[in-house]
């Protein structure tokens, strides 16, 4: 997937949606358990729904596979940002930018529960703290694997930044490709989405979120 292809700078602030409060997930909860028994119960369900013979050899696991995939797809809902962090923080004085770019990423859209998937760019300058390296993939692994839209899981990894360090500033950039767009619907193969979620110094001063699109944009593996 190219990234970022022809989004200039200023382009940020105009692709940025910010989703109302009551919009986001409140995490998992549904009214009636089932249990992974019921949930394979169903999937072979829907394999009859959809002309298969679920009794079929190739098929007698496939519901098994399935729930133990879902499971794993979104399993960031039994994760918290807290013990995500695990400590990880430490206080430091250096007070330029920390760029962690091209996190790929795999969610799931909320609409079809279809994938959507791509590439995080996230960028914070510290206020005195900053966060151990890997914890910034695992951010993106977390409020990835739940049923997402690009545009709140762009927040959500910004303000879990932003409540664990308190930085000067934090930007989060996502290009993602949906497959709910891609394969079915509108049938747009080439189309990918850009969402931005800018903060603190990023959102106020101008050079400093030039900087972040360039390095951003500069060295891109896509
Ligand atoms: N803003 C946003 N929209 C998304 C995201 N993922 C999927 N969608 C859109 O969610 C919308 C759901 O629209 P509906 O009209 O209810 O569903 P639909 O009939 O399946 O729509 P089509 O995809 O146009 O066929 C579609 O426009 C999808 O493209 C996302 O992350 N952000
Ligand atoms: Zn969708």
């Amino acid at each position: 997937m190219s990234f970022l292809p022809t989004t200039d700078e200023e382009n940020i602030e105009d692709l940025e949606i910010r989703p109302s409060r009551d919009q986001r997930p409140t995490g998992g909860g549904s009214k009636k358990n089932v249990s992974q028994e019921e949930l394979e119960d169903k999937y072979r369900d829907i394999l009859t729904f959809v002309g298969e013979d679920p009794d079929r050899e190739g098929l007698l696991r496939t519901p098994h596979r399935v729930a133990e995939a879902l499971k794993f797809l979104t399993s960031g809902y039994k994760q918290d940002v807290e013990t995500l962090l695990n400590g990880a923080i430490f206080h430091e004085d250096y007070d330029d930018m920390v760029v962690v770019k091209d996190i790929e990423f795999y969610s799931m859209c909320e609409h079809h529960m279809l994938p959507f998937y791509g590439k995080v760019h996230v960028a914070y300058i510290p206020d005195g703290k900053i966060v151990g390296l890997s914890k910034i993939p695992r951010l993106v692994d977390m409020f990835s694997r739940r049923l997402q839209v690009q545009e709140r899981l762009t927040t959500e990894i910004a303000e879990a930044i932003e409540t664990a360090l308190s930085p000067r500033g934090v930007a989060v950039v996502i290009e993602g490709a949906h497959m709910c767009m891609l394969m079915r619907g509108v049938q747009k193969q080439a189309s990918t989405m850009v969402t931005s979620h800018v903060m603190g110094l990023f959102r106020d001063d101008r050079a400093t979120r030039q900087e972040f699109m360039a390095l951003v944009k500069g060295n891109s593996r896509a």
